[in-house]
Parts: C-alpha cells; sequence; structure tokens
C-alpha cells in the first residue's frame, strides 16, 4: 500500500456554547483535514486544529506544512514501513506538530487498514471503551454552576473546570461548583497558564483548608515556567498535571527527573502525533507516572485517534478529558468510535473507521 497523495480540507463545526478558557474564547472548530490516499484505494484521515496560543499552529502553517514538505517526502513511500513513514514525518520539519499529527493520525489509520483490525488492536489491544469528562467553560459563577449541574445531568461523572482568570473569583468559582455536585462528579481543574506560582500555591491552599477535595489541577502556571510548576508540586497536596509545559518526550524525562508535575497531559498536536505519544506513555509508564489523554477543539477525526491509543495505553493513560466531539453542535463523522455523552466505544472495524464526513470543503 504506497501513497500516492495527500489531500486537504477544511471542516467547520458549530460549538454547543462557547469554550472559553484563560487563554481564548471560541464559538466554532474549524479544522483542516488530511486524506492520505493509496494506489490500493485506501485513505486514511487525519485533522489539526489551529491552536496558535498553545501549539503556534495557525490554518496557513499548518497547510503550507503539509503541502510543501510533509507531502512531497511522503509520496511514494509504502504503509506498511509504518516507523520509516513516521520517522520522516517527525524529521522533515521542526515543529509544526499538528501538521504532523494529522498526516501521522492518518497514516496510523492506513497501517490499521492494511491489517483489517482497528487501530488499538495494532497499538497492543485493550479494552475498547473510554469514559471522558467534560470542559466548564470559565464564566459567570452561577453560569458556571448551572453548566455543571447540567453536565451531572447529562452523565458526566467528572467536570474539568477551567479558571486561570482572577484568582478571587476561581477560588469563589470552585467553591460553588463544588457544593452544588459533591458527591455526584469529580472535579477537575485548568488554569491554562493563567495563575503565578504563588497565587497557584495560595488558591489551592484555600481550597483544600476549606475541605474542596480536587482530583486535580492542570497547568496552573506559564507553560515556560518550569520552576513554578515545581514550587506548585513540592508546596500543594492536590496533584498538578503539566500541559502545555510538555511537547516532547525529551520535555517529559526533564519534567519527571526534576519532579515538578505528578501527572502529564498527552494530546496528539502537542507529541506531533502517535509516535511520540506512544513514546511519552511508555516513558510515564518506566516512571510510574500517570497521564491524561486530552486534545485540542477536534471533531471526532482525531480524538478517535486519541481514543484508540488511550485504549491500547490504560496502563498508564488513566485519565480522559477527550471531550471535543461532546463540545461540538452535530458529529460530522460517521465511523467507528461511538462517542455518547460520556461513553466512548469503538466498533470492531479496521483502522479509524471513518466511512463519510459532513460538510468537508476540499482544498485545491
Ligand atoms: C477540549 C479540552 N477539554 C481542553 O480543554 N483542551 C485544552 C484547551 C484546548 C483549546 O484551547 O483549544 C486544554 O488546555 O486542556
Ligand atoms: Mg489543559
Amino acid at each position: 500500500m504506497k501513497i500516492t497523495d495527500i489531500r486537504l480540507g477544511m471542516l467547520k463545526v458549530p460549538l454547543k456554547t462557547p469554550f472559553k478558557t484563560a487563554l481564548r474564547t471560541v464559538h466554532e472548530i474549524e479544522d483542516v483535514v488530511v486524506m492520505v490516499e493509496t494506489d490500493t484505494g485506501h485513505v486514511g484521515y487525519g485533522e489539526a486544529p489551529a491552536t496558535a496560543v498553545i501549539t503556534g499552529d495557525i490554518h496557513g502553517s499548518i497547510i503550507e506544512a503539509i503541502r510543501t514538505v510533509i507531502k512531497p517526502k511522503l509520496v511514494g513511500l509504502d504503509i506498511s514501513d509504518l516507523n520509516h513513514v513516521t520517522r520522516v514525518i517527525q524529521n522533515c520539519i521542526m515543529k509544526n506538530y499538528s501538521a504532523k499529527a494529522a498526516v501521522e493520525i492518518a497514516v496510523y489509520d492506513l497501517f490499521a487498514q492494511l491489517y483489517g483490525a482497528p487501530l488499538y488492536k495494532m497499538l497492543g489491544g485493550g479494552v475498547p471503551k473510554l469514559t471522558t469528562d467534560l470542559t466548564i467553560s470559565v464564566d459567570y459563577i452561577d453560569k458556571m454552576v448551572a453548566d455543571s449541574l447540567d453536565a451531572v445531568d447529562r452523565g458526566f461523572e467528572t467536570l474539568k473546570v477551567k479558571v486561570g482568570k482572577d484568582i478571587g473569583v476561581d477560588i469563589e468559582r470552585v467553591k460553588a461548583i463544588y457544593a452544588a455536585v459533591e458527591g455526584r462528579a469529580l472535579i477537575r481543574l485548568d488554569a491554562n497558564q493563567g495563575w503565578t506560582a504563588k497565587e497557584a500555591v495560595y488558591a489551592l491552599h484555600k481550597l483544600e483548608d476549606a475541605g474542596v477535595r480536587l482530583e486535580l489541577v492542570e497547568q496552573p502556571v506559564k507553560a515556560l515556567d518550569i520552576d513554578g510548576l515545581k514550587y506548585v508540586t513540592d508546596r500543594v497536596h492536590t496533584p498538578v498535571m503539566a500541559d502545555e509545559t510538555t511537547f516532547s518526550p525529551r520535555e517529559v524525562i526533564e519534567l519527571i527527573k526534576m519532579r515538578a508535575a505528578d501527572i502529564i497531559n498527552i494530546k496528539l498536536m502537542k507529541t506531533g502525533g502517535i509516535s511520540n505519544a506512544i513514546k511519552i506513555a511508555d516513558i510515564c509508564s518506566f516512571y510510574d507516572m500517570q497521564c491524561m489523554i486530552g486534545c485540542m477543539l477536534e471533531t471526532s477525526i482525531s480524538v478517535s485517534a486519541a481514543v484508540h491509543l488511550a485504549v491500547a495505553k490504560s496502563d498508564v493513560i488513566t485519565k480522559v478529558d477527550l471531550d471535543g466531539p461532546s463540545l461540538c453542535s452535530f458529529d460530522p463523522v460517521e465511523g467507528n468510535v461511538l462517542f455518547e455523552g460520556a461513553d466512548i466505544s469503538i466498533e470492531d472495524t479496521p483502522g479509524l473507521g471513518i466511512r463519510s464526513i459532513k460538510g468537508l470543503n476540499m482544498l485545491a
């Protein structure tokens, strides 16, 4: 099965409600879709969001990286030579993680199709079911409490509460949500870099002293402030998770050696795809460190790949934040991963099993 072409399209899906974090507000998903075509007629699918504030990627850079650098290196390569193909993708251009991720996801999709198995089986197997959390956008306290209660009523047992705005209001936000859902849902926080290290310690001590039990706090401080991350990790009981701080396997090793965080959030759009995500999961497994599998604002095309990976690496990926499809107003994909509220399951069909994508605008 040889690669003959890589075609690109744009996919827009409005969100059910605006997605608000300390970094940005988004009303609709608008992602680049990658189709890797082969001489056997099989097509592999991938997707890249433009999360400029986290990865530095924008639509133009994703499209140009794929068209002018990645595609010319990939056409003619054999999908059965997976390790070689992924090395070419990773080494042909620096950074550009979302572009690499989208192409790698499509290549893994084809690799699994080649052997007629769902992707998770090619990655080592596992039980094809996961449960995701749901993000509660940062907002007025009453709105966040209402959104949290609605999420719990819809069956979500873990809420990822966005904070990182005003520290005083953040403490009140979390207390109010905790009081409203106590006993019905677990709460994890994501500050998206919005606090200083001292503010984070202050807020988490206040919450701990008030009896608020949090599952974890994600990326309390700026991405590059590793000393600050360690400062927080050393001083609070609540487990601290690194998100924006860690992209590559090398960064994860450094973080583990410094003991700067307790948990790592793996996202395919940070790692540049599945091959490095596997390396990170294996490093963390070796060091007895837990991971979360996360996503950006992605539809079920690329989130499906994250689902397959998480199932295969469930020994170390113990936390799931794959709510992209739940945030969408509709699922544009007919495929083998089913997203039903908090429940995610995989059907027994080859690859990612993507049969069709509604509303895709092909690029010339
Ligand atoms: C969508 C997911 N629950 C999430 O919060 N992902 C990111 C932010 C993604 C974005 O801004 O597009 C995260 O920080 O964990
Ligand atoms: Mg995060």
